[in-house]
């Protein structure tokens, strides 16, 4: 047995490569103070992300491990804190919102707003305060996916600001909330970058740990002018694996890293599907594209989620799967994804240092 001192609790932190974070505790600064006491050690250890499903488990497997390494009778205590990103600067309405995460797609149709939905119930679930803005102009979707009555609309504060309109807990907003139901939205590029601007703006969003952006479909001037725009902590890129979405994604990412926006990394949607009747499954799109594009610009494949009808049942019948059947498969995949993309913040929190100069595009 080692003798049990604090420098040789941490150097066996060291050894242990394993963390669930994908770097060791000592890598990812993760110790806050070690206790060594008459009855055993207390180990407190600060977490970046939310994993409130997860972190008895992570005490536990991580007492044992220290137990086998020669040090017994570790009390693990976990604290959990999402950190706030260095890149956004924190004035006005979004002073307290900690990161603004935009959610992209190259090409339309693979699934990005049922993915931001998802992943902001999830990130919820799992003890973050979250909101999400919907900002595709082409077919805003907030609305049906979260079940909101068309009469609810947003509360106006001081005939400027929006109150967001909250379900599950989540607060939301939408492009949608603020036009007539039946009125088309016919916004030509300058004036969606600025109308977007405007709303993300004045909602009073009030203390996020994250808020999501469900960008619109394509990588368009809309696109560059809006991410030179906000400061935000990253951008995910959702895909399917047909050859044809991946090649979108690219210049999805191509883009980010064009004005200097972190890629936390991609999301591989529609990747499998299992035939009700027999089990059989198959990759109806193609396989390896995703992780060979995330593989390319060295980023993270964050998630897959298969194809499967409930997930598209369910954001229908404005019930997302998180909260329609928190207990399954599918809704234990987009935990996986929050904590995945809750860790890549993390890490990508701790790599910067301060909010980049943003070049103001004014026209398109
Ligand atoms: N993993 C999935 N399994 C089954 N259906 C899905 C899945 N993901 C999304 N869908 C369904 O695919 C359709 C398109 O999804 P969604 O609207 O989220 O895509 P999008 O990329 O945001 O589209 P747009 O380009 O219009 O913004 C919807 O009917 C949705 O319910």
């Amino acid at each position: 047995m080692l003798e049990v001192t604090e420098a040789s609790v941490r150097r066996v932190l060291g050894e242990i490569g394993y963390s669930p974070f994908g770097s060791s505790y000592i890598e990812m600064e993760a110790i806050e103070s070690i206790n060594i006491g008459e009855s055993g050690v207390d180990l407190y250890l600060k977490v970046g992300l939310q994993m409130q499903s997860k972190s008895n488990l992570l005490a536990m497997t991580l007492s044992s491990e220290l137990e086998k390494a020669g040090i017994p009778g570790v009390t693990v205590h976990i604290n959990c804190e999402v950190f706030a990103s260095p890149l956004i600067s924190r004035q006005g309405h979004l002073k307290d919102v900690k990161n603004i995460v935009m959610v992209a797609s190259g090409k339309g149709g693979v699934g990005k707003s049922t993915t931001s939905v998802n992943l902001a119930l999830a990130l919820q679930a799992e003890g973050a305060k979250v909101g999400i803005l919907d900002a595709d102009i082409y077919g805003p979707s907030l609305r049906t996916m979260l079940g909101i009555d068309n009469h609810i609309k947003p509360e106006l504060v001081d005939q400027k600001y929006v109150s967001p309109v909250r379900k599950y807990g989540l607060k939301s907003m939408s492009v949608a909330f603020m036009s007539e139901d039946k009125t088309p939205m016919i916004w030509r590029g300058p004036m969606a970058v600025r109308a977007l601007q405007q709303l993300l703006e004045n909602t009073l969003w009030g203390d996020l740990d994250y808020l999501i952006i469900d960008m619109p479909p394509g990588t368009g001037d809309i696109h560059i002018s809006l991410a030179q725009k906000v400061n935000v902590s990253g951008a995910i890129v959702v895909t399917t694996p047909q050859e044809m979405a991946v090649i979108d994604a690219r210049k999805g990412l191509e883009m980010f890293n064009k004005v200097s926006i972190p890629v936390l990394g991609i999301v591989e949607n529609m990747a499998t599907h299992r035939c009700s009747n027999c089990g059989f499954e198959e990759t109806v799109f193609g396989s390896g594209g995703a992780q060979h594009l995330a593989d390319s610009y060295q980023v993270q494949l964050l998630g897959t989620l298969p194809l499967d009808k409930r997930i598209r049942a369910d954001v229908d019948a404005g019930s997302p799967t998180v909260v329609e059947s928190p207990g399954s498969t599918l809704a234990q995949s987009y935990i996986a994804l929050a904590h995945q993309v809750g860790i890549e913040i993390w890490k990508t929190n701790r790599r910067g240092t301060a909010a980049p100069e943003i070049q103001i595009v004014d026209s398109l």
